[in-house]
């Protein structure tokens, strides 16, 4: 079928018409475009990404690329992150991060404190995630398959010896799985072992609660402002297997502790929280 050449900016103007509509109208459709745009937004950095990385091959050094690339998105989404405590990160030697994890937006506030030479732990399916997946690959991150239990422990007693090997800096998200319920879950042990087998300092990193500004269960995002503390080490050296139940039980009090005074409500209780019958409200 032809169209009358006027058609398709009348067409076109429509489209426009209609999405605006929906974005001032609808905060529903808003948190569905800014998902979209963001998870897009990173998919197509990945591609102007993935050629300047792969001069080096895959190297810990292209993370810097990442960085760089990604640091602007927080100005796009109107979110400030508010970093203190970045003294802390010891200068020269290895040590693990550890930190919360509420959602793929976690991704600004590690951009903005990222140490160098520090490669994140990622689930394996985030290497099938397209161009993203292919410039995490090219900067170092490691994968780790949650499905089989001793496969993931061999890779992190390899990422051991590569901590003290290669001079490296390992992120770890502890809880294991995103948790947008205003609390953190229980810590799995992963990274703890990983520390104690190469005797290197924890650094652990907490993120505000993003309730005021994004909400998944409400389709909630607007501009907000995100506080990281990067708190002191803790030290490793002499610890042995038998103390990492204490250990990370002792790191997370103090996460908690401190995600619950840097989040806006002074409980960092999340979105459902707030509501009376919410799903989260038993948690507290
Ligand atoms: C410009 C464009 C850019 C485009 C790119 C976009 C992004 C940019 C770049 C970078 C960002 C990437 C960031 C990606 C972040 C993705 C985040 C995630 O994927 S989080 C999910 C994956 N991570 C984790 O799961 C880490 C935490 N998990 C653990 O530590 C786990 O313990 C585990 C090692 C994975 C194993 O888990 P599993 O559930 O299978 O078992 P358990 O935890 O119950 O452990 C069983 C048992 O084993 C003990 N254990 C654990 N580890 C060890 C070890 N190393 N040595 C010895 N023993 C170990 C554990 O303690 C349990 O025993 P027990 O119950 O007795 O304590
Ligand atoms: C710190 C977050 C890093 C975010 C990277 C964003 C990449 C966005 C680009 C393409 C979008 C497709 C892939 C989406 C992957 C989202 C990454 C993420 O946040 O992983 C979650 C993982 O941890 C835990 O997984 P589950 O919560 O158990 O399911």
């Amino acid at each position: 079928m032809e169209l009358w050449p006027g058609a398709w900016t009348a067409l076109l103007l429509l489209v426009l018409l209609l999405l605006s509509t929906l974005w001032f109208c609808s905060p529903c459709a808003k948190y569905f475009f800014k998902m979209a745009f963001y998870n897009g937004w990173i998919l197509f950095l990945a591609i102007l990404a993935i050629p300047v990385c792969a001069v080096r091959g895959r190297n810990v050094e292209n993370m810097k690329i990442l960085r760089l690339l990604l640091l602007h998105i927080k100005y796009l989404y109107g979110i400030r992150v508010e970093v203190r405590g970045a003294q802390h990160f010891p200068p020269t030697q290895p040590y693990v991060v550890v930190s919360n994890h509420q959602s793929s937006l976690d991704l600004l506030g590690m951009m903005e404190v990222l140490p160098d030479r520090c490669v994140p732990i990622a689930k394996r399916e985030l290497l099938w995630a397209g161009s993203a997946g292919l410039a995490c690959w090219l900067a170092g991150v490691i994968f780790i398959d949650r499905k089989r239990t001793g496969d993931a422990i061999s890779v992190m007693s390899e990422v051991a010896q590569t901590l003290l090997t290669q001079d490296v800096r390992v992120w770890v998200f502890p809880e294991g799985t995103r948790n947008h319920n205003g609390s953190m879950l229980p810590f799995k042990r992963g990274a703890f072992h990983l520390a104690v087998q190469a005797q290197v300092p924890i650094v652990p990193i907490v993120m505000s609660s993003y309730q005021d500004f994004y909400c998944k269960k409400e389709r909630r995002f607007t501009s907000g402002r995100c506080h990281v503390r990067v708190l002191p080490p803790v030290p490793t050296e002499g610890l042995r297997p038998d103390d990492v139940p204490a250990l990370a039980d002792r790191v997370r009090h103090s996460m908690l502790t401190i995600f619950r005074e840097i989040s806006t409500d002074g409980l960092g209780g999340g979105d459902c929280l707030k509501r009376p019958g919410g799903a989260g409200e038993a948690r507290l």
